[in-house]
């Protein structure tokens, strides 16, 4: 099941427009968001997580309309979303910062803090479970924010430039966490490098609006980074 855009509009002030008239499907599997500095690709996912809602046509997954006050809670549910910059919570730990995240997405209290341990686990930091987050350096914090995407199970993850920061072995890490996912992800990223290697799909955004989407394999043979602007 694909989130699809459809006719959608959309600019950050009044008279802007970044999107007019999108269509687009973000299929099932692992989609590269790719595009130069103020593509949209961050847009794209803040209008995907429904963090903001388009001003003219919508966005939907399983038929759930987040702009619609009755469906947001299960559309939210549904969907997991790590910013381009996660910031610590003050006065939490690793562990709470990541369990209040499940619990704001719909885990009882207990659950969220029971499974926090085992999504800080996945991205490498449960023997900082215990630390605060304000304590945490640029890199583990992003891990922090992965684990909060994971916690609560979501069907979509949402990820704006996960490997920004991370060292080598953390993106060999991230990679793999990545491989390792059958659901539906989305990751916006520079790393363009093998991107058939890892995604099934991209969605290029240039200039125009999106200059690609379709199988990873054919988006190097359309010109992959050449490909108008992107
Ligand atoms: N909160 C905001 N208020 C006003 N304009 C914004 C806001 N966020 C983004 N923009 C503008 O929207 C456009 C798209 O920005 P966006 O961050 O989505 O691009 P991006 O492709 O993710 O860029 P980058 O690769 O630098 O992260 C840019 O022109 C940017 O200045």
């Amino acid at each position: 099941m694909p989130i699809s855009f459809h006719e959608c509009g959309f600019g950050h002030r009044r008279g802007s427009r970044l999107f007019t008239d999108l269509d687009l499907l973000l299929p099932q599997g692992r989609t590269a968001l790719v595009g130069p500095n103020g593509s949209g690709k961050s847009t794209l996912l803040g209008l995907a997580a429904s963090l903001f809602h388009p001003r003219a046509g919508r966005v939907s997954y399983r038929g759930l309309d987040p702009a619609l006050r009755r469906d947001r809670a299960r559309y939210r549910a549904l969907v997991g979303w790590m910013p381009q910059d996660v910031r610590p919570l003050p006065g939490l730990t690793a562990r709470e910062q990541v369990g209040y995240a499940g619990w704001l997405k719909g885990l009882p209290r207990r659950e969220a803090w029971r499974r926090a341990p085992a999504a800080l686990e996945t991205v490498g930091l449960g023997e900082l479970a215990g630390e605060s987050c304000a304590a945490l350096s640029g890199g583990q914090l992003r891990r922090v924010g992965l684990a909060q995407t994971l916690v609560h199970d979501a069907e979509v993850i949402l990820l704006d430039e996960p490997t920004a920061g991370l060292d080598p072995e953390q993106r060999d890490r991230f990679r793999e966490i990545l491989a390792g996912r059958d659901g539906h992800v989305v990751v916006a990223t520079h790393d363009t490098g093998g991107l058939a290697d890892l995604y099934d799909s991209v969605v290029a955004l240039g200039p125009g609006g999106v200059a690609y989407a379709g199988p990873a394999a054919g988006w190097a043979a359309a010109g992959g980074p050449a490909l108008r602007g992107v």
